[in-house]
């Protein structure tokens, strides 16, 4: 198989692990940074280059998108899949998890359990708006922040209303949440590979911190999922139409709640803590899929001409 890695940056671990292990399984594998790509668009014509060569039969993209990249990484990932490169993480299913409004419109729409979650743009809303989330905490964040930036507890009415004023300066947006106390500062990453949460660690906040995340300096360790944890993971993951996903999780007195759903979770963490080979199920899963026979589309050399990918 011939693989592509979308990521800006060989030296990640999670980059140089999937292609260390696709080597391993005799795959050729190359990083693609996804803004060098660039790519023509023209009726019947699938093209792309990359440094002045064009790319073609590509069977499969596994793409690690950052925040910074979202809107051309996800172009680039969609002109692949028009010329019928198989992706676990199609362009559409990206952009629906970057931003966590969007992502939890859809899970509530499959009845998932969640953080009840609030969010008003006008100014002279906002008391309606936290009248209808309840008393605080609350948690209010960034709408596409990640690694736990933009995420703040106030404890207050009256912070709340001052955070929310302070994004709204910035013209950022931004979701109110009722604040889960009782998952005291740990949430659940649930690794989910085709359908199946492969790896799962709990990850805990340093004292003084509600914040689980690894950058913010949490701790984590291997965890026992619940069927009941394990399931609800699965269903978000597949409400999103992602194949990979990072599933965060919060146990609480009403059962698991889904936190949010990332697009290219980190596999440094959840290796360490589990001991699971993380990057060997994301080749076999990329194997499954292509030997299944996703057809990659040929485009007619009277279409193509001169300037055909392929
Ligand atoms: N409503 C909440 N109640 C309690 N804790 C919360 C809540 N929302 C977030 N947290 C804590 O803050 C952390 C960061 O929140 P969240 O996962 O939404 O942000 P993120 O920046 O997208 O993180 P990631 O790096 O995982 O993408 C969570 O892992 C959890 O520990
Ligand atoms: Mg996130
Ligand atoms: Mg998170």
């Amino acid at each position: 198989m011939k693989i592509a890695v979308l990521s800006r940056n060989t030296r990640l671990y999670s980059t140089q692990r999937l292609v260390e292990v696709a080597r391993e399984r005799r795959h050729v594998v190359r990083v693609l940074d996804p803004l060098r790509c660039y790519v023509r668009i023209a009726p019947g014509e699938v093209e792309i280059r990359y440094k002045g060569k064009a790319l073609h039969d590509i069977d499969a993209a596994i793409p690690r998108i950052g925040t910074s990249s979202t809107f051309y990484g996800t172009a680039v990932l969609r002109q692949l899949e028009m010329m019928g490169v198989y992706t676990p993480n199609p362009s559409d299913a990206v952009l629906r998890a970057r931003d966590k409004l969007r992502c939890l419109q859809m899970l509530a729409a499959r009845g998932l359990d969640m953080p009840v979650t609030v969010f008003g743009d006008n100014p002279d809303d906002t008391t309606d708006v936290l009248d209808m989330l309840g008393d605080p905490p609350h948690v209010i964040k960034l709408n596409e922040g990640s690694q736990g930036t933009g995420v703040v507890l106030a404890e207050k009415r009256s912070a709340s209303q001052s955070v929310v004023e302070a994004f709204r300066g910035l013209y950022a947006n931004f979701l109110v949440q009722e604040f889960i106390a009782e998952a005291k500062g740990s949430d659940l990453r649930c690794f989910v590979v085709g359908g199946e949460v492969v790896a799962a660690m709990q990850r805990d906040a340093v004292p003084g911190e509600f914040r689980a995340n690894l950058h913010r300096g949490g701790t984590a360790v291997a965890a026992e999922l619940s069927p009941a944890e394990r399931s609800i993971a699965i269903a978000a993951a597949e409400a999103l139409g992602l194949g990979i996903a990072g599933v965060d999780l919060l146990r609480s007195k009403r059962g698991p709640l889904v936190l949010e759903v990332n697009a290219s979770p980190g596999l440094e963490g959840i290796e360490a803590a589990s001991g699971v080979n993380v990057a060997e199920h994301i080749i076999c899963h990329l194997e499954r899929h292509v030997a299944k026979g996703s057809k990659r589309v040929t485009v007619p050399a009277s279409q193509s001409g001169s300037r055909s990918a392929r």
